[in-house]
């Protein structure tokens, strides 16, 4: 049988069944999604990070690439009490170790007691615990992850949608999912995608109606490039963001942002809106949050568990935000009409800008 290993920080070293053999080392995070598995392994958001599934089974329904958020997997490693073969051949397929048959609660419950934490997973046949906790040595810390866009992020721009004539869109891509890309398109925008650390002056070219800041991996304050974008562009043009991108936004706007213990990961968070008192249930993948949102944004919307930002609108300036990820997948689709807000947002900026000055 191959062996596997998973150590965490502290010592702990958890013994399972190999399933893809390889060593990995990362921060380990749990998500509670007990559906969604092709979405979270190919959400870009997880680069540098351990998955765990709380849910017990993963891979009853196969692994269909249309149902993929990118074009690769993103968590280093993969850990859950039992995976099916299909999962695993494509895990296999992509090198990246994955671990089953140990109490996934164990390593749940260390997180949540402990925070999040670094982890090394050693598996093969002849792997032992040493060689899992050597990896754990070289893990780094995941805002010493200092360029972590880079690996995420287009090279180039993209435009996606250039014949439709709906809202101009600048999309920074800190590491986007491709259902951020549909929605746009599929509500008739034109979506110019950026890479994470664009010139204004490239973004400036296309002339957007709506800046539009990804989710993405890692630490916020890492973004300098997309920080430096929103301060540039927010007195002019709309800005929008999801997750990382609410986070970004505020850490350019004169807010501050904090590591949480360990975070919000699954497809069943209750997020609260403050204006119409309505409760939403959302998807959420973050380890960071906004702490303090600074006088520029007001808070809208909080989590009901630990009143965290949910959502975030500027005050004095065109700005809509929000931590959960408004287009779902996986999970529910409560919150879609954010994309008909932001687009509403960006129309307007469009508009006026079609009226001459002196009329
Ligand atoms: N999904 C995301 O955009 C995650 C944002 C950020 N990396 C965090 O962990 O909080």
């Amino acid at each position: 049988m191959t062996e596997a290993y998973v150590a965490l920080e502290g010592g702990h070293v958890i013994e399972g069944r190999g399933r893809a053999s390889g060593t990995a080392r990362g921060e380990i995070v749990f998500t509670t999604a007990y559906t969604g598995y092709e979405e979270s392994l190919t959400d870009p958001s997880y680069e540098e990070q351990i998955l765990t599934f709380s849910y017990p089974l993963i891979g009853n329904y196969g692994v269909r690439e249309e149902r993929f958020e990118d074009d690769r997997v993103h968590p280093r490693g993969v850990v859950a009490r039992e995976l099916t073969e299909d999962v695993v051949e494509w895990l296999e397929s992509e090198g990246v170790p994955a671990v089953d048959h140990l109490d996934t609660r164990e390593i749940v419950t260390d997180i949540r007691d402990g925070g999040a934490m670094k982890c090394g997973i050693a598996v093969g046949e002849d792997v032992t615990e040493e060689d899992a906790l050597a990896e754990l040595e070289q893990c780094e810390a995941m805002s010493d992850h200092t360029d972590i866009g880079a690996q995420v992020s287009v090279d180039e721009p993209v435009v996606h949608g250039e014949d439709n004539d709906g809202e101009t869109v600048a999309l920074i891509d800190c590491g986007a999912k491709g259902s951020i890309i549909s929605s746009l398109l599929e509500r008739n925008a034109t979506v110019h995608v950026f890479p994470y650390d664009a010139a204004a002056a490239d973004v400036e070219a296309v002339d957007p109606d709506l800046l539009f800041i990804s989710n993405g991996p890692g630490d916020p304050v890492n973004f300098e490039g997309a920080i430096a974008l929103v301060e540039a562009f927010v007195e002019d043009t709309p800005v929008a963001g999801i997750c990382l991108g609410q986070q970004i936004v505020a850490e350019a706007l004169g807010g501050t942002t904090e590591k949480m213990t360990f975070g919000h990961r699954g497809v069943n968070q209750p997020v609260l809106d403050l204006e119409s008192n309505q409760v939403v249930m959302t998807t959420q993948n973050h380890g960071y949050t906004v702490a303090e949102p600074g006088e520029h944004l007001e808070v809208t919307q909080i989590n009901v568990n630990d009143d965290t930002p949910e959502g975030i609108d500027g005050i004095e300036y065109d700005v809509i935000t929000r931590q959960y990820h408004p287009e779902a997948n996986p999970g529910p689709h409560d919150t879609l009409d954010f994309f008909d807000d932001v687009l509403a947002m960006a129309s307007g900026r469009a508009d006026t800008q079609a009226v001459p000055a002196d009329d």
